[in-house]
């Protein structure tokens, strides 16, 4: 479902990243490991379409997305692709419930789901504020809302852990790995916390520049 193959990626002449392959079916998840600085959030950004590799490919079902561009891209990865960012990039002038119809309108979506998952999430009571006046870990799961919003066939997280204590960290891999088998997706969580490893044992090392 997922191949990610031969990928060569640098920001400049100096630093280029070692980037292993990837292969992952329906339902799989992985866990992308590194130290900072690393390039795991490199990494999540050409799985998700956001940076293009200098080589190799990297295949979504039968789609090559780092052969797309422009709106063609915007538009498969808003169907098919769900990203939770290290900082949650919803919009604070909406309300929550505004914010996941925003992501669907983006794919022509009726977010038939939309108030389901915000009961899954623990945060349906809370759909009607803006998203301002949301604590870290409610804005955290409205993020995950959203990126979930249009039922993705990859959900890329990035450090979704690193800031909760251990009960909340458990909580929020747990929503994640639900959702997800949920929809049968594949997930792949990059990050540094070693406590992601009692939930998900598959595991890659990320090495840094090479
Ligand atoms: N736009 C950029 N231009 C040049 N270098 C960059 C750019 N973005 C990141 N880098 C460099 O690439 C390396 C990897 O960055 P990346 O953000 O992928 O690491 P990371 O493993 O996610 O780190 P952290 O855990 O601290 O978020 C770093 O040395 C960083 O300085």
């Amino acid at each position: 479902m997922l191949s990610v193959k031969n990928i060569k990626f640098q920001y400049d002449a100096q630093n280029s990243f070692y980037i292993p392959d990837i292969s992952l079916k329906a339902g799989e998840q992985l866990l992308i490991l590194g130290r900072s600085g690393s390039g795991k959030t490199t990494i999540l950004n050409i799985l998700g379409g956001l940076l293009k590799p200098n080589a190799g490919e990297v295949k979504l079902g039968n789609t090559m997305i780092n052969e797309l561009s422009g709106a063609k891209l915007d538009k498969f990865r808003g169907k098919h692709i769900g990203i939770v960012f290290q900082k949650p990039h919803i919009l604070a002038p909406l309300t929550v419930e505004e914010n996941l119809r925003l992501a669907n309108f983006f794919v022509g979506a009726k977010g038939e789901r939309n108030l389901e998952l915000l009961k899954e999430l623990g945060i349906y009571e809370k759909r009607k504020s803006k998203v301002t006046t949301l604590s870290e870990g409610e804005a955290q799961r409205v993020s995950i809302a959203r990126a979930l919003a249009n039922h993705p066939q990859l959900i890329l997280a990035d450090e979704p852990t690193a800031s909760l204590d251990d009960e909340n960290a458990s909580i929020v891999v747990k929503l994640l790995q639900e959702q997800a088998q949920k929809f049968n997706a594949a997930l792949i969580i990059v990050t540094h916390d070693q406590r992601v490893k009692d939930h998900i044992s598959n595991h890659i090392i990320m090495g840094g520049l090479s």
